[in-house]
């Protein structure tokens, strides 16, 4: 493993790497006992799986762009609860091609006359540049943010973005003209290419578009979805729900397992994306819902429609009450949650385990080394379903 540990001269600023400087077995220590200090008290929380090589892994790279005091064109990440940039040239978590693709168009600007946008004076054009790579296949889409559709010399800035980087395989124009921290608009232009990069895990191929949510380390992706099936233990006769489904991602890889599975999400792009990748893998057992998964859920419910196991694996904020309230009222036999927040995870815990459920498994994944970040799959059971005849 190379070490880095002592290395970016950004990391207090940005905030993203609250580990810039331990060592990693060190990091795992950490991580361990944080989750442990949260969830012990559900039951053995079972040793973080690691990486090997814990450096370079995002494949998910966003630079917002704009000037420093000298007028000179920056790109890097927002200083930490500010909307000041800090220029960000190598960062030590961050795809290197990637990189390398916003450093380029970092250059380009001045001859193509392309003013980075000033958020105080209303001025300019390009606001940031979003660059996803998928792991697998080595596709890569480049995502151009910018207040206006207008975009000068689309066509050669591409050609000579390509010329460059010629495994850029789709280049789009995302227009956000709103005073926002969110980084993309709704509004997307395709420049070159498909609009959307493909990916593989676990043997299966997942289409990726500018705001679709996608694990952003890939090599760890496949352990976590890898202890979900396990905790799952399907047989091959149940109905599944895979909830906050993103691109569908786990349901596809359950419906290998299950009778079978739907999925639900709320961003509609998504959706489409996984109805694709069911379709381009040739799976005929799941379908995908757009909407709120305790909505849903509750809906299927009060229908009296029966679920065997519910994947879930929500945002940071974790489930709302509606959600947890459906669950309760559907009563699968078992219930795999996917979290990237231990602490709204032991919030949903303690509301679940007053109720039918018990904690049977706890398993944390390193999904995002050097940062605080950490992701767990819990294993929860119906105390209320009998065991049943083999
Ligand atoms: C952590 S991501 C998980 C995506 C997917 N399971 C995966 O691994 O790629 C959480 C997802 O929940 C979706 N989401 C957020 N709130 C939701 C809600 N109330 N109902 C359904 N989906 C929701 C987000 O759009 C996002 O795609």
């Amino acid at each position: 493993m190379e070490q880095k540990e002592n290395i970016c001269s950004v990391a207090k600023k940005c905030g993203g790497c609250r580990y810039q400087g331990v060592p990693y077995e060190e990091q795992l220590r950490k991580k361990q006992r944080y989750t442990e200090g949260l969830l012990k008290k559900f039951g053995k929380v079972e040793p973080i799986i690691g990486m090997e090589d814990p450096y370079y892994y995002r494949n998910k790279v966003h630079a917002a762009f704009g000037r420093d005091r000298k007028g000179n064109v920056i790109s890097g990440i927002y200083e930490e609860k500010s909307h000041r940039i800090v220029s960000v040239d190598d960062c030590m978590i961050e795809d290197k091609k990637s990189q390398e693709i916003i450093r380029t168009i970092r250059g380009m600007l001045k001859s193509f006359k392309i003013k980075t946008y000033d958020e105080d004076t209303g001025y300019g054009l390009l606001r940031h540049v979003l660059v996803r790579r998928g792991f697998s296949t080595g596709e890569i889409m480049v995502v151009l943010v910018t207040v206006s559709p207008i975009f000068p010399s689309k066509n050669n800035f591409v050609k000579a973005l390509r010329k460059e980087h010629p495994e850029i395989t789709t280049v789009v124009l995302n227009i956000n003209d709103r005073q926002t921290s969110m980084v993309l608009g709704e509004r997307n232009i395709v420049l070159y290419g498909p609009g959307f990069i493909k990916d593989r895990l676990m043997g299966l191929t997942f289409r990726i578009s500018p705001s679709s949510f996608y694990q952003v380390n890939p090599v760890q992706t496949e352990k976590l979805y890898g202890k979900a099936m396990e905790f799952a233990a399907m047989t091959g006769h149940e109905r599944v729900i895979d909830a906050y489904c993103g691109t569908g991602t786990i349901g596809i890889i359950a419906s290998k397992k299950a009778r079978d599975v739907i999925g639900v999400e709320l961003n509609r792009d998504a959706i489409r994306d996984a109805r694709m990748n069911a379709r381009e893998n040739h799976i005929r057992n799941v379908r995908f819902v757009p909407g709120d998964a305790g909505w849903f859920m509750e809906g299927m419910a009060a229908e009296g429609e029966k679920v065997d196991v519910v994947l879930m694996d929500p945002p940071r904020a974790g489930s709302d009450r509606k959600f947890l309230h459906s669950l309760l009222n559907l009563s699968p036999e078992k219930i795999v949650y996917v979290s990237c927040n231990p602490e709204t995870l032991a919030r949903d815990l303690e509301y679940l385990t007053r109720r039918d459920y018990q904690v049977k498994k706890m398993q944390p994944v390193d999904m995002f080394p050097v940062t605080d970040s950490v992701e767990v799959v819990t294993l929860l059971c119906n105390r209320r379903t009998r065991p049943k005849m083999k």
